[in-house]
């Protein structure tokens, strides 16, 4: 990810655990925070310092690995914990099976060290799949342009499923970043995404430090964009889906996908298969995560000073569901690492 003109993963190691970037302060401060413990770990996931399907996961494999440093016995408590930490995402529960099973039958005094290096790997598994899910959905997005060559392609996109949801580069962001880089004319329509405003703070200012041209719309403006011809299709990311197609997304992404219904616009999902749950039959069987609602009641922006602040935006009793499910009749497409298909 191309931070401030350098190179970067949103994960990387340090000589205590591993670094994140403290994602509740962006885009106004870059600040980076070293995870040392698995308590430490879980925490960061539950009170989103970091967030986004893939990249829970990782930071979970390496605090799953913290713990086995601390206590080679801990395999099974910790997996607990760090289980716990999100009810949604199912490469969660996917990493964490990954370091266990890879550690479970080890002698106690190599368990941290197999597990460190499994969490290694499936950050380069990660960047790698999301690569291969850029490479896809750039032909898509070429083929796409191609029939109104005389404008930019307008891509609509709701939360962030960027580089900052995992270890590099995205999975609905990849195909944009490289389209971009070859030279498709795009814009993107970045919706807020309230109550967290993850499309307004992270989507926006990814695709700035990128130089993609791009708009923040209020969640409520897709349907009259669509209307009026201005978005050529719909990408979004996914928490899970389940065995018959069903997508699990920030809440908001369904109302989204029916409006593009409506218009005849095409709605596609990228992900990697690591965010398929084949033990789920359909999408109502997704855990929806209920989240506090002080997240919608209050908004966190900096003043005139600079000095961030925060402030009430209602008094009554709020309800605040964090995800909805988009049925797959709804879903045009899925851009994975293997290809784009219509089912999966
Ligand atoms: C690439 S997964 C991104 C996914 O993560 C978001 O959820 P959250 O910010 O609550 O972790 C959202 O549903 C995105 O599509």
């Amino acid at each position: 990810m191309n931070l401030n003109g350098s190179w970067v993963r949103s994960i990387a190691r340090t000589e205590r655990g591993v670094r994140i970037l403290d994602q509740r302060r962006l885009p106004w401060d870059i600040e980076w925070v070293e995870l040392a413990s698995a308590e430490m770990a879980a925490r960061a996931i539950r009170e989103m310092w970091t967030r986004g399907a893939p990249l829970i996961g990782a930071v979970a494999a390496y605090g799953l690995a913290m713990a086995l440093r601390n206590d080679p016995l801990a395999l099974d408590p910790a997996y607990a914990q760090l289980l716990d930490a999100r009810p949604t995402a199912v490469n969660l529960r996917w990493a964490l099976d990954q370091v266990r099973d890879h550690v479970r039958n080890l002698p106690l005094d190599a368990r941290a060290a197999a597990a460190f290096a499994r969490a290694d790997a499936i950050c380069d598994e990660d960047v790698a799949l999301n690569r291969a899910i850029g490479e896809h959905g750039l032909t898509l997005l070429e083929q796409l342009h191609a029939r109104n060559p005389d404008r930019p392609l307008n891509i609509l996109t709701h939360c962030n499923p960027g580089w900052l949801a995992t270890v590099d580069y995205g999975t609905a962001t990849a195909p944009i970043y490289l389209a971009h880089d070859r030279g498709v004319p795009l814009h993107v329509w970045v919706d807020e995404t309230r109550p967290r405003n993850q499309g307004a703070l992270l989507t926006a200012f990814e695709l700035a430090g990128h130089g993609v041209p791009h708009t923040v719309v209020a969640d409520n403006a897709g349907g009259l964009l669509m209307q009026q011809g201005e978005v050529d299709l719909v990408i979004v990311g996914t928490d899970r889906v389940t065995a018959n197609g069903d997508v699990c997304n920030k809440i908001g992404t369904y109302l989204k996908a029916l409006a593009a219904r409506d218009n005849g616009v095409p709605f596609y999902v990228a992900l990697p298969y690591t965010t398929i749950d084949r033990s789920l039959a359909s999408g109502s069987e997704v855990p929806i995560e209920a989240r506090s609602g002080d997240e919608l009641a209050w908004i966190t922006g900096p003043m005139q000073t600079g000095e961030l602040a925060t402030v009430k935006v209602t008094g009554s009793a709020v309800h605040n569901p964090a995800f909805d499910i988009t049925p797959a009749r709804l879903v045009t497409g899925y851009i994975t690492e293997r290809g784009v298909t219509a089912t999966i």
